[in-house]
């Protein structure tokens, strides 16, 4: 038998979430994750965002990479899209939280305010961070997180990996996002006003090769502060 966390099933299972920037190192450290829960003998899902193979998924990328008449000028289509995506795979995340003792999903709600904000600016941070949060929480009824960890690896390291792969991967070319060094640079600075203000949840900051089996105790830790009151605010928001 399994040893169970406290706060897993059947209540269902923790919602973790790993953010960060492309080339951060988010796939990589939730594969590590996986594989030590596992062999703790728990039971994980996992889920990447956004879901490519998939409507809005394929559009935004198709958007990224120029195509959609220019969709991506918009910062709030393109957010709309992410939204739209994780909407859809409202089934499937509540599948998971249902089968599993922990669910991990490569980037969720938070890139959307993280990468949003940063386009739109300071001045604009708090009305668009509140936006994202209302519309994807509030409205389209998205689970908050139980924890969201922000690897927070160095803007030039994550441009280096995110390039590396790209070098590695033909198929893999750079999207708009991945080739603006001054976006990656502002969603950083975001996405640590939002951990700082743990929005929509407990936050815990890493560093760019964090030892996972720290990681994983905190993944299962089910005393760290309470996910907060959907409607609770974060960043000004
Ligand atoms: N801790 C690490 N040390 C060195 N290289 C790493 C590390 N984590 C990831 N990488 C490499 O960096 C690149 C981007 O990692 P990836 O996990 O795909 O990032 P993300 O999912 O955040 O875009 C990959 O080529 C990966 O092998
Ligand atoms: C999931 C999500 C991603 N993004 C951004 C972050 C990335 O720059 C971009 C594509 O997602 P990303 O995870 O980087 O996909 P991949 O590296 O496999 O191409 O979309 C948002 O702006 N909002 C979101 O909700």
């Amino acid at each position: 038998m399994s040893a169970r966390p406290m706060g897993a099933r059947p209540g269902g299972a923790r919602l973790v979430v790993v953010e960060g920037l492309d080339g951060a190192g988010k796939n990589t450290l939730t594969t590590r994750l996986v594989a030590e829960l596992g062999a703790r003998g728990l039971s994980v899902g996992r889920l990447a965002f956004p879901r490519y193979g998939t409507l809005h998924a394929d559009l935004a990328a198709d958007a990224l990479h120029g195509g959609q008449a220019g969709a991506a000028d918009s910062p709030h289509a393109m957010a709309l899209l992410f939204a739209l995506d994780r909407h859809a795979a409202l089934d499937a995340l509540t599948g998971l939280a249902v089968a599993h003792d922990v669910v991990l999903l490569d980037r969720y709600v938070a890139s959307n305010a993280a990468y949003t904000a940063a386009r739109l600016g300071p001045d604009r941070e708090a009305e668009v961070v509140e936006w994202i949060g209302a519309l994807e929480f509030d409205r389209l009824g998205l689970p908050a997180p139980h924890l969201q960890l922000l690897l927070d690896t160095p803007v030039e390291v994550a441009a280096e990996r995110a390039g590396s792969r790209e070098v590695a991967y033909p198929g893999r070319a750079r999207d708009r996002y991945e080739r603006d060094a001054d976006l990656q640079a502002a969603t950083g600075e975001v996405y640590r006003r939002l951990a700082a203000a743990a929005w929509r949840s407990p936050w815990r900051v890493l560093g760019a090769d964090p030892a996972v089996p720290e990681l994983a105790d905190l993944v299962v830790d089910p005393t760290p502060e309470p996910a907060p009151h959907p409607r609770s605010r974060g960043v000004a928001g």
